[in-house]
């Protein structure tokens, strides 16, 4: 079994929203890996970094994400920080990974209505978010099999955009089709004249 969208991106990018919508239009399940690791730990993300420390967070987390990349069939949204993790960056190889994109400013207000996401508490929050970004934007690139801009199309329009690209993609695992590029026509070498004059013979 395989997760039919991976969702990742910055904070506010929109994965626990899109991939609620999204999941209910594909009639699949959903799992966000933040919420399943506070049902298992029966903890808060915010008392985990604060009593355990990040390391031990990430730790729990690429636990949770790689058990659901083996057994959830449905939509999968990841925690913003989990590609930092290399193993989890391995674990994705091979899937139908969405990265949800967004510019700084408009992370920064979507986010500032919430206190539960310890990396961006506390004062110099754009200046907070910034650094995310330029650590984690070329992380989400690389992992990213369809990439989609969120910043100017409400949620009803990301999942439309997503669905249609899930159903143009190739499943996940294999190569998405190549635009088949022109033949070249290079001018015949001396030694394919020769063999045309001699149909091939020696
Ligand atoms: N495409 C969108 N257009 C406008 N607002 C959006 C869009 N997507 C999400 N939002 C809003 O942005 C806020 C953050 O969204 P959400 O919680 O889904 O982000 P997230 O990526 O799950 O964040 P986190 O990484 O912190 O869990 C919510 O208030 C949500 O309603
Ligand atoms: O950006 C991050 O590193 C995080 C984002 C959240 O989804 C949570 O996974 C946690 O707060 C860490
Ligand atoms: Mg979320």
């Amino acid at each position: 079994m395989t997760p039919r969208a991976v969702l990742v991106g910055l904070p506010g990018a929109g994965k626990s929203t899109i991939g609620r919508r999204l999941a209910k239009t594909l009639d699949v399940e959903m799992l966000d890996t933040d919420a399943a690791i506070e049902a298992r730990t029966g903890r808060s993300i915010a008392d985990i970094f604060a009593t355990d420390g990040e390391p031990e967070f990430r730790r729990i987390e690429e636990e949770v994400i790689r058990e659901a990349l083996a057994e959830h069939s449905g939509v999968l949204s990841l925690g913003g920080g989990a590609v930092t993790t290399p193993g989890v960056r391995d674990a994705l190889a091979g899937h139908t990974v969405v990265f949800l994109e967004i510019t700084a400013a408009e992370g920064v207000r979507r986010t500032s209505g919430s206190t539960a996401r310890p990396l961006l508490a506390g004062p110099g929050r754009a200046e907070k978010f910034r650094e995310l970004m330029s650590q984690r934007v070329p992380l989400y690139r690389r992992l990213a099999t369809i990439r989609v801009n969120t910043n100017r199309r409400n949620p009803g329009a990301v999942v439309r955009y997503i669905v249609s690209r899930l159903e143009t993609a190739a499943p996940a695992g294999e190569t998405p089709p190549q635009p088949v590029a022109p033949t070249p026509t290079a001018p015949p070498t001396p030694a394919t004249l020769a063999a045309r004059q001699t149909g091939g013979r020696k």
